[in-house]
């Protein structure tokens, strides 16, 4: 693998992104479009994970804040179903309040060595609290330990505060293994539209885009 130009070697940090090469991806195998938005991701997510690519469930959720500006971070996806792209979180999170507030989001996943690709939008719902407490109990108790301490993203000014709540939280657990955080939510993106992108060596990129129209779908190729 050739190796990355180095900053020295370059007069700003402009001229040395400028240098590193980029959608040197491999081609990906090609499908035909599907009936639904899903029926394609899960094929280009089989090939992603077929190919062992590294966490390939990891998404970018979007969000909108209460003074309208937006925010992003990375999360797993936890499963696509009929109804959309589901994710789990803190209710008490910034996502979790944003979600609160404007529930619609965006969930943008990229598989590099594929060269693909995707983005799901719409409106965004809360799963049921079976859901919920099903998603919260599959993860490790050091998981379900970290999430319940309920002041994800504050500032931490004491680390010592945080071994404490988390340990706290694992006597809960060890008392009680059935114990579930009532703050634990799985939420789910309900696409209005979904778009698959997928590189080509010669810049003629794919664009596939899928828009719900009833309780179909319209399919659209775009310019790249
Ligand atoms: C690979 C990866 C996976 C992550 N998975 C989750 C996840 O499933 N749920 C979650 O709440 N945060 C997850 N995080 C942490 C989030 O990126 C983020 O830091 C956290 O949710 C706080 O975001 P917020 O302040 O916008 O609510 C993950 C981070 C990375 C890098």
């Amino acid at each position: 693998m050739a190796e990355n130009p180095h900053r020295s070697d370059f007069p700003d940090v402009r001229a040395w992104i400028r240098a590193l090469p980029a959608l040197g991806a491999t081609v990906a195998p090609s499908h035909p479009p599907t009936r639904t938005p899903q029926e394609l991701f899960l094929q280009w997510f089989g090939d992603a994970v077929d190919a062992a690519l590294p966490e390939p469930h990891a998404a970018t959720l979007s969000t909108v804040d209460a003074d309208g500006l937006p925010d992003a971070r990375t999360l797993l996806l936890k499963d696509v179903t009929d109804d959309g792209w589901w994710f789990s979180g803190d209710d008490r999170s910034p996502k979790g309040r944003q979600l609160a507030s404007t529930p619609a989001a965006a969930l943008t996943l990229y598989w590099r060595e594929h060269g693909r690709q995707v983005r799901v939008r719409g409106p965004v719902r809360a799963g049921d609290p079976e859901l919920c407490a099903r998603d919260y109990r599959e993860r490790s108790p050091l998981a379900r330990a970290v999430a319940a301490t309920g002041r994800q993203s504050e500032v931490l000014t004491d680390p010592a505060d945080y071994e404490c709540v988390v340990r706290e939280r694992l006597d809960t657990l060890e008392a009680d293994p059935s114990w579930v955080s009532p703050h634990w939510q799985t939420w789910c993106i309900m696409p209005a539209a979904v778009e698959f992108w997928q590189a080509d060596p010669g810049r003629r990129h794919h664009r596939l885009r899928y828009r719900r129209d009833g309780d179909g779908w319209l399919c659209d190729e775009l310019y790249p």
